[in-house]
């Protein structure tokens, strides 16, 4: 299974940056760094058009290489989802199969005063560390990767470094595992991560099993302004849209089309 792989990169890559950089030193740099934005969403308030949530990445294991490495320019892209007003930047970080970055990360924190989501597969309490360091403002647990005791674990140590968490779930028993755990931003993935199908029925279901006060983040696959007009009418909070965004050259034109705002000009 695909996840078993990437979860076995981010283990080797996590290894390697801790015997580089031991959590004390990360530990160290917190008290020096500079301010960064506080994210949050409130799940009652049902926002039109939908908070967005954009997304910086290069490549992905179902697509392969999304854009041209020689024009991927994370900073511009960056600014052009800043002059765009998106809620909140996804930056990648999964090195092997997503070529993404810390450094990615950093730099896009230089660019811009939005909240940054680190978009990894967080295994381990250093990753929560690394993300925080490096100028995020949240990061994501994975269920279907994490024990219980994990989740609850990363949700404090989330909390305690007022880092937001994106608890993502695939199915109802991931939901309710989510729930348990305490989270209070759960992300429905609309791809199934065993054979790359996306189902935006799936989140539709899905939403009427988690409680009104916990905010719910619709996940991949979002294309058009059909797919976001059904997504608020299922009452979800806010899409997290990479691809589509990734591949549009006018991304604030893209944004406000899918926001249904007619684009500018
Ligand atoms: O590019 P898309 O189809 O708009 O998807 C974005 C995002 O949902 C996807 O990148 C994603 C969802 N969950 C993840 C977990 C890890 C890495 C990536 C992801």
């Amino acid at each position: 299974m695909i996840l078993d792989e990437l979860v076995a990169a981010t283990r080797k890559n996590l290894q390697e940056r801790q015997a580089q950089v031991p959590l004390a030193v990360l530990q160290a740099q917190l008290a020096t760094l500079p301010p960064r934005p506080h994210f949050t969403l409130n799940a009652q308030a049902s926002d039109q058009p939908i908070k967005v949530i954009a997304e910086i990445k290069q490549a992905s294991p179902s697509k392969g290489q999304i854009v041209d490495p020689a024009t991927f320019d994370y900073q511009q892209i960056a600014r052009d989802y800043t002059a765009a007003h998106v809620d909140m930047i996804s930056v990648l970080t999964e090195e092997d199969y997503f070529k993404g970055s810390l450094a990615i990360l950093s730099a896009v924190a230089q660019t811009t005063q939005l909240p940054i989501l680190r978009k990894d597969f967080t295994i381990d309490p250093y990753m929560l560390y690394e993300a925080k360091v490096a100028g995020a403002s949240a990061i994501l647990l994975i269920v279907a990767i994490l024990t219980d005791a994990q989740l609850k674990d990363f949700l404090a140590l989330a909390h305690e470094l007022d880092l937001a968490a994106l608890v993502e779930a695939h199915d109802a028993d991931e939901i309710q595992r989510a729930i348990t755990a305490g989270a209070t931003m759960i992300g429905v993935n609309n791809r199934n991560l065993k054979d790359f199908s996306v189902d935006f029925n799936n989140t539709q279901r899905l939403r009427a099993s988690i409680p009104t006060d916990i905010a719910v983040i619709s996940e991949s696959g979002i294309q058009t302004r059909t797919d976001v007009a059904q997504l608020e009418a299922a009452g979800i909070n806010a899409i997290l849209v990479g691809e589509t965004f990734m591949r549009a050259t006018d991304k604030p034109a893209m944004i406000a089309k899918l926001r249904g705002q007619y684009p500018r000009g």
